[in-house]
């Protein structure tokens, strides 16, 4: 089955993250910038998290806490708490489970930003260290003068 490709405005919008990681932290720096309403529930936070603007429920998780939240992530290091996560959420939630494939309704894909210029990068789940590479390879083909190009492009664009 194909995935769908999309760019969500999330302004407003409560993401929930269960587990306070690395892969906690990494889902939710993608996020920065985009102003969601990021709550992230978990017993420990891991110190990045400091640079990061999110509430923190200093909790484990329940199924009440990803009530209301669009976008939901299971990034604990317990498979069972994730895949509960899951099971816990309505059929109109989002979730990804970053243990695994099969229970969840989205992947995150790697993202290269020059300004509005976005290139996201997905694999389908088949490898995500290849989409990484990629990901890679296009930072040096599109440096940060694409910046200023597609500014350039998007007044072109305003003034006709
Ligand atoms: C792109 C990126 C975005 C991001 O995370 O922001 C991302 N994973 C990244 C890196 C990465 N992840 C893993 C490794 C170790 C090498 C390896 O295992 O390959 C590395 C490489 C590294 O860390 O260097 C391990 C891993 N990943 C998943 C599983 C579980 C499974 O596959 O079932 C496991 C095994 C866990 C375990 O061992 O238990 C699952 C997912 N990872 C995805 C995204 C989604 C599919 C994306 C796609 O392919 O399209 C998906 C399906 C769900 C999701 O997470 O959304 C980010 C690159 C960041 C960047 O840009 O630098
Ligand atoms: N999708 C990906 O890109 C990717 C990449 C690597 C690993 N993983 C998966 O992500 C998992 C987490 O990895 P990590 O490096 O972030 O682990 P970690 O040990 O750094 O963090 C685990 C977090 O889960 C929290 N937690 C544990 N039980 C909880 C509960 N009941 N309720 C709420 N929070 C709870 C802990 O407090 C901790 O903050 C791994 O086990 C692996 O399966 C995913």
């Amino acid at each position: 089955m194909k995935l769908y490709p999309i760019m969500l405005k999330l302004a407003g919008k409560k993401v929930a993250i269960v587990g306070g990681g690395a892969i906690a932290y990494r889902k939710a720096a993608g996020l920065a910038e985009t102003g969601a309403d990021i709550v992230v529930i978990s017993p420990q936070l891991h110190e990045s998290f400091a640079a990061l603007s999110v509430s923190w429920r200093n909790k484990r998780f329940e199924p009440e806490d990803i009530t209301g939240a669009h976008l939901v992530f299971a990034a604990t290091d317990d498979a069972a708490v994730n895949r509960q996560v899951a099971e816990a959420a309505a059929d109109w939630q989002w979730v990804d489970v970053t243990s695994e494939q099969e229970l969840s309704a989205f992947y995150v894909p790697a993202v290269v930003r020059r300004g509005d210029l976005v290139l996201a990068v997905s694999t389908s789940g088949a490898s995500p260290a290849l989409a990484k590479r990629v990901k890679q390879e296009l930072e040096q083909q599109y440096g940060e003068e694409y910046v200023q190009i597609v500014q350039h492009y998007k007044h072109e664009r305003k003034k006709r």
